[in-house]
């Protein structure tokens, strides 16, 4: 399969890594300052790039016939017009806020717990994620994904950075060293807390989730969720 990287930073090394492995070949390594970009070649695209490109890397991608797999996270006020750009230009288009195996199983484990929580008035939920240093978003997509799964399951209205009312889910975001990502939901009465939390050690599950989406996606047509990927029902 023929892959093209927008975005050839930490992420984007990382699944050259993992291509590679799984021998494919990476067609195009595309940075912020690249110019004359070639689509012909491009079996599929996989965009780990910064919120103010990734839209336009998407769109231009459909455009020409190219699927994509998005991975940025902080654009997504941009995404039902990216969607409705895949349906008019019949192209096919994941977009995850994770794309680890073992945090699309947190997602899940996440709602399930929601729903059981949901009558129990006596528990606050609250979020926290740990990122590295050089995250530039917040709250990172993840703690946005694990608060709607929430919200649906549950009558909180909305979430919020950092301080919130009772009716809406505080994230707390931080940002420590080199940290690749630590999601954390808990649940606190005044008698006790549950907690919930998925420790990424490395960037290596992102990677082989976005490389394994890619494969999935040849030869489909349409908008899909790691969840059809990974068959979680
Ligand atoms: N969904 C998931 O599973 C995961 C998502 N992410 C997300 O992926 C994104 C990238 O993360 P990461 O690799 O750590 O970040 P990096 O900063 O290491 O890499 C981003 C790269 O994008 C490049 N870039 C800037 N502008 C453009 C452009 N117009 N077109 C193409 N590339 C461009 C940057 O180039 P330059 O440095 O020269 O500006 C840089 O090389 C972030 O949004 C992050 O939140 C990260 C991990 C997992
Ligand atoms: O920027 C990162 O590094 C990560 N970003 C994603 C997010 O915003 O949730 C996924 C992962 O946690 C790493």
């Amino acid at each position: 399969m023929n892959i093209a990287l927008f975005g050839y930073g930490k992420m984007g090394k990382m699944i050259e890594q993992i291509a590679l492995d799984r021998n494919h070949k990476i067609v195009a390594k595309i940075d912020v300052d690249t110019q004359d970009i070639d689509y012909s070649k491009m079996d599929v695209a996989i965009d780990f790039s910064m919120p103010n490109a990734a839209f336009e890397n998407i769109t231009k991608c459909f455009e020409n016939g190219v699927p994509v797999i998005s991975g940025t996270t902080g654009w997504l006020d941009k995404f039902e017009e990216a969607k409705a750009i895949c349906t008019e230009k019949q192209s096919a288009f994941i977009y995850a806020s994770n794309f680890s195996l073992g945090v699309n199983i947190f997602f899940e484990l996440n709602e399930y717990l929601a729903k059981m929580m949901s009558t129990l008035e006596q528990y606050q939920v609250s979020m926290e994620e740990i990122h590295h240093t050089q995250k530039l978003d917040a709250p990172s997509g993840t703690a946005i994904t694990l608060a709607e799964g929430v919200i649906k399951n549950s009558n909180y209205k909305g979430w919020k950075l950092d301080e919130s009312d009772e009716s809406e889910i505080a994230i707390k975001a931080k940002r420590i060293g080199n940290t690749p990502g630590t999601h954390t939901v808990d649940y606190t009465s005044s008698v006790d807390s549950i907690e919930i939390k998925h420790t990424a050690h490395n960037r290596e599950g992102f990677a082989l989730g976005a490389v394994i989406a890619a494969e999935w996606i040849i030869g489909k047509e349409g908008i899909f969720t790691m969840k059809d990927v990974l068959n979680l029902g």
